[in-house]
């Protein structure tokens, strides 16, 4: 497998309306797109432009959201995981499964169109690890 560009780290947060005025007032955002939902995984998103990559701000859709937990032990939000690019996600699934790393549940579409999946924590150093295929044409 060959790693690609960090795209995104998805930080939790408990409301992203609240959330919004720290990235632009505190943090100098400039970029930041329109919240909009995406009850397939469970959550709301809005992202913010960098100038090498993307914030990925999420909040639970509802209760039975796969960040609800994280919201509970966490009730101010934090760093969730991080998403890097790989340019084939079955062959990705197959190196990380191959290593013995447990892969939660089959390849799905994610926020930017392209299919995802994430690798459990606890084989990835502690953290909460995302890949999404590059979109067609950013290869
Ligand atoms: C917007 C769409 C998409 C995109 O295109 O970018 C997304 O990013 S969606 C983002 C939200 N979706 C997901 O996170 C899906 C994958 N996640 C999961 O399946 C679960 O969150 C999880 C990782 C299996 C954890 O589930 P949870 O119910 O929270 O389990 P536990 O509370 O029992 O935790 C088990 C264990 O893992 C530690 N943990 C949990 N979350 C994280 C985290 N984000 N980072 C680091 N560690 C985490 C937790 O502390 C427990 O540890 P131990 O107590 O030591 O066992
Ligand atoms: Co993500």
């Amino acid at each position: 497998m060959k790693l690609g560009r960090l795209n995104h780290v998805g930080v939790a947060t408990p409301s992203i309306a609240d959330a919004i005025p720290y990235w632009r007032d505190m943090m100098g955002a400039t970029a930041i797109g329109e919240p909009f939902d995406l009850p397939a995984q469970g959550v709301k998103v809005c992202f913010i432009d960098t100038p090498n990559t993307q914030i990925e701000l999420i909040e639970p859709y509802d209760a039975s959201s796969p960040i609800a937990a994280f919201i509970a032990k966490n009730p101010a939000g934090g760093q969730h995981h991080v998403c890097y690019e790989v340019p084939d996600i079955y062959e990705a699934k197959a190196w990380f499964e191959a290593k013995g790393a447990k892969v939660l549940g089959e390849p799905r579409i994610g926020a930017h169109g392209t299919p995802i999946f994430f690798v459990h924590p606890r084989d990835m150093g502690g953290v909460l690890t995302e890949f999404m295929e590059t979109p067609k044409g950013d290869h």
